[in-house]
């Protein structure tokens, strides 16, 4: 066929523009973005081959070739991977699929390196040769079509690119870089190999390139040059890293590794790596990044873990692995139970999947208290490190040569971490070691809050099994801390004498929060309360009654009982003020009917005259106004008015001649203050002129 020349779909081209030129001070990201594309088409075919091992052909090897034409100026990567046909050449490289694009295009900020930590996330991978390339053509083959079912794919990265068929005795694709000159550097060994001991190490699959060895000049007098060899070289370690031994693993080899697989350049916050064993068996490498990524919120979002099963690539995004409260964990969970041909319908039923499951949570959730316990217990000694290594890593035996040694039974299910006993560090080893990570991981647990406390708190709902645990992982700001630092245990270890439940309060922000006027009380006689502002913390908190034996108390519902911390003085005169103003309750219930559900004196109140709160059982009404919100059904109910019957516009009221009026702005006040609005906000500010004017005159 002869070639046919197609459009980019707009926003590609755009994307083109943005990506050559916000990247460009970061141009060697292309290789690590077309290795990692090459390796993705070898995964795909050795997946598709489970079914189909003709696929294979006569070429069995799965290999990423990287080679370099100095006077052609050429860079090209060769896989022996899936390919494309035509069609799908077309479609991969001429179009976005994905909707995340127009995403990334909204937060490029001009900031390059930000920029550059961007470009993986959105799957803009193959663009990024144009960063160093004037033009690209791409020669590819799908594994199965015949040899003259080759296609050619040629674009200088502007507005199209030009479509051919031609024969290809190989499988595979070809991606070569024609470069610009100002990027001639990476037409060079050295470079490459440099490059790809950075960025691609831990690809499992060899990365070959061609021997080179120097040859002196022929004649006397003419220069000596580097020539090729024709023999290729293996130039990576092209071994899976979570199947090596942890002791041959540098902390910046676990790093690189997460870079490759979870698309993100920060650090990650810590790490596990096991292999446990038991009646199921699994290798898992588990990550907490150190920030979230910009769909944490978004409910179709993919999970983080990819699935092996006996180092066979079988997917991403293994969403069965991990509770979705997790959801923001990434890693690798190697399987040697599961088949192969696995599916995600099989993935959920498999009892091993369960058990895996299970055990990612518990490693996940022992990651995050050693966190706590590297912040909490600066300069621990060594007693504590032998309780538990503060990144919660723990050894693990050699994927390959040495025999693991026996696993010791954990009682919690049966599963085990392999220790390799051989390598055991001497006390004061441990001891500095573990001083010196606290140190490192000091305000890691912060971090990890500040970006994914949200969503942990999901897992009171979801995970009845491990409620507990993450109940004390659990922080919130609090009258005391606007920081959400405060754990329920610290909170607990404030209480005050007499107070039996740890109360708390939700609203939108933080100021609505502290300054609510159920709060009153609390601030007067100093008892601490908690302040919520996330939208999850009142479904979460319905999941939990009580921490540690003490209940959780929200100061916005039901009567106050301070129990022991009001004095019997108080609990008098409360009750004597509640008689003298019942005629008072009873015209306010009368004026409000249609409003509240029932008016009543209250000792919550200081300085403000009138409050809203629900019924014990009810929902609250911030809960209410955000489902609404969200535009679902919320039962109508109807919030108590509670009225300070010290406060002089309390005192006012009884035979005021716009006592109707006083009456509605009281409620509509207490609304306001508790962050609700006006049914009628209009209604409101005209009883409120009125009354200004009426002062006035
Ligand atoms: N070497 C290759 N072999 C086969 N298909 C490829 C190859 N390189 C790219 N493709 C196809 O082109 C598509 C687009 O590649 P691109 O790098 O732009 O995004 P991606 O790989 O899907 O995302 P990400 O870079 O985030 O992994 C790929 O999804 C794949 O279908």
């Amino acid at each position: 066929m002869s070639k046919q020349t197609h459009s980019f779909q707009a926003e590609v081209a755009q994307l083109l523009h943005l990506v050559t030129h916000s990247l460009y001070s970061n141009k060697e990201i292309f290789l690590r973005e077309l290795i990692s594309n090459a390796s993705d088409a070898c995964d795909k075919l050795r997946f598709e081959a489970l079914a189909d091992p003709s696929l294979y052909g006569d070429q069995p090897e799965l290999e990423v070739r990287i080679s370099f034409d100095k006077t052609a100026k050429t860079l090209t990567v060769t896989d022996t991977g899936i390919g494309m046909s035509e069609a799908e050449a077309i479609e991969h490289l001429g179009t976005i699929a994905k909707s995340g694009t127009k995403d990334f295009m909204n937060r490029l900020t001009g900031d390059q390196k930000a920029d550059a930590q961007l470009i993986g996330q959105f799957g803009v991978g193959f663009y990024s040769g144009f960063i160093v390339a004037d033009r690209i053509t791409v020669e590819s083959r799908r594994a199965g079509l015949p040899a003259e079912q080759g296609v050619r794919w040629v674009s200088q990265g502007a507005g199209d690119f030009e479509v051919e068929t031609i024969t290809r005795p190989e499988r595979g694709t070809s991606v070569i870089l024609h470069l610009r000159d100002d990027a001639l550097e990476f037409a060079d060994g050295w470079k490459l190999k440099e490059l790809i001991g950075k960025y691609s190490d831990h690809i499992a699959l060899p990365i070959k390139m061609e021997g080179e060895t120097w040859e002196d000049g022929k004649e006397e007098g003419q220069p000596g040059q580097m020539v090729k060899t024709g023999a290729w070289d293996t130039v990576n370690q092209a071994t899976a890293l979570w199947t090596r031994p942890k002791k041959d693993i540098t902390d910046e080899q676990y790093q690189g590794f997460y870079e490759q697989i979870a698309h993100d350049w920060q650090p990650p916050l810590a790490w596990s790596h096991n292999r446990v064993e038991g009646s199921t068996e699994y290798t898992q490498l588990l990550y907490v990044p150190s920030h979230a990524p910009f769909d944490l919120w978004d409910r179709d979002r993919k999970a983080g873990i990819k699935l092996y099963v006996r180092r066979v690539f079988i997917m991403d995004d293994a969403e069965q692995l991990l509770p979705r409260y997790l959801r923001f964990i990434k890693g690798v969970v190697d399987s040697a139970d599961l088949p192969l041909n696995v599916s995600r319908e099989l993935l959920q039923e498999s009892r091993d999947v369960r058990a895996i499951r299970e055990g990612n949570t518990r490693r996940v959730l022992g990651l995050l208290e050693d966190m706590v316990k590297a912040e909490t217990a600066p300069g621990a000694n060594a007693a504590a490190a032998d309780a538990a290594p503060a990144d919660g890593k723990v050894d693990i035996g050699s994927g390959d040569s040495t025999p693991a040694p026996e696993p010791t039974e954990l009682p919690d299910g049966g599963v085990t971490d392999v220790v390799d006993k051989n390598e055991a560090p001497t006390a004061a080893d441990t001891a500095a070691k573990f001083a010196e990570e606290q140190a490192r991981d000091a305000g890691k647990y912060a971090t990890f809050w500040r970006e994914f406390g949200a969503v942990l708190k999901e897992g009171l709902g979801e995970d009845h099994a491990n409620r507990e645990r993450i109940a004390k992982l659990l922080r919130y700001a609090s009258t005391t801390s606007d920081a959400a630092t405060v754990s329920l245990a610290d909170y607990k270890a404030r209480m005050k004498e007499g107070q039996k439940a740890i109360y708390y309060i939700t609203a939108d922000t933080l100021a609505a929060a502290k300054n609510s006027p159920q709060l009153e009380v609390f601030k007067k006689k100093g008892i601490e309360v908690l302040l919520m502002t996330d939208r999850v913390d009142e479904w979460s908190l319905s999941y939990l009654r009580e921490f540690d034996g003490t209940p959780l108390q929200s100061v916005a519902k039901g009567a106050v009982d301070l129990g022991d911390l009001q004095d019997e003085a108080e609990k008098k005169a409360a009750e004597e003020a509640a008689e003298s103003v019942k005629p008072l309750l009873d015209k306010l219930k009368e004026a409000l009917k249609e409003q509240v559900e029932d008016v009543r004196v209250t000792t919550r109140l200081v300085d403000s005259p009138a409050c809203l709160v629900v019924k014990d059982a009810g929902m609250s009404m911030q809960l209410a106004r955000m489902l609404k919100q969200a535009g679902q059904r919320v039962p109508d109910s109807k919030p108590v008015l509670e009225i300070n019957a010290e406060h002089p516009l309390v005192k006012k009221l009884d035979g005021h001649a716009h006592f109707d009026d006083l009456a509605h702005i009281l409620f509509d006040q207490a609304l306001l203050a508790e962050g609700g609005l006006p049914d009628d906000p209009a209604a409101y500010v005209r009883r409120v002129n009125a009354l200004l004017v009426s002062r006035a005159a």
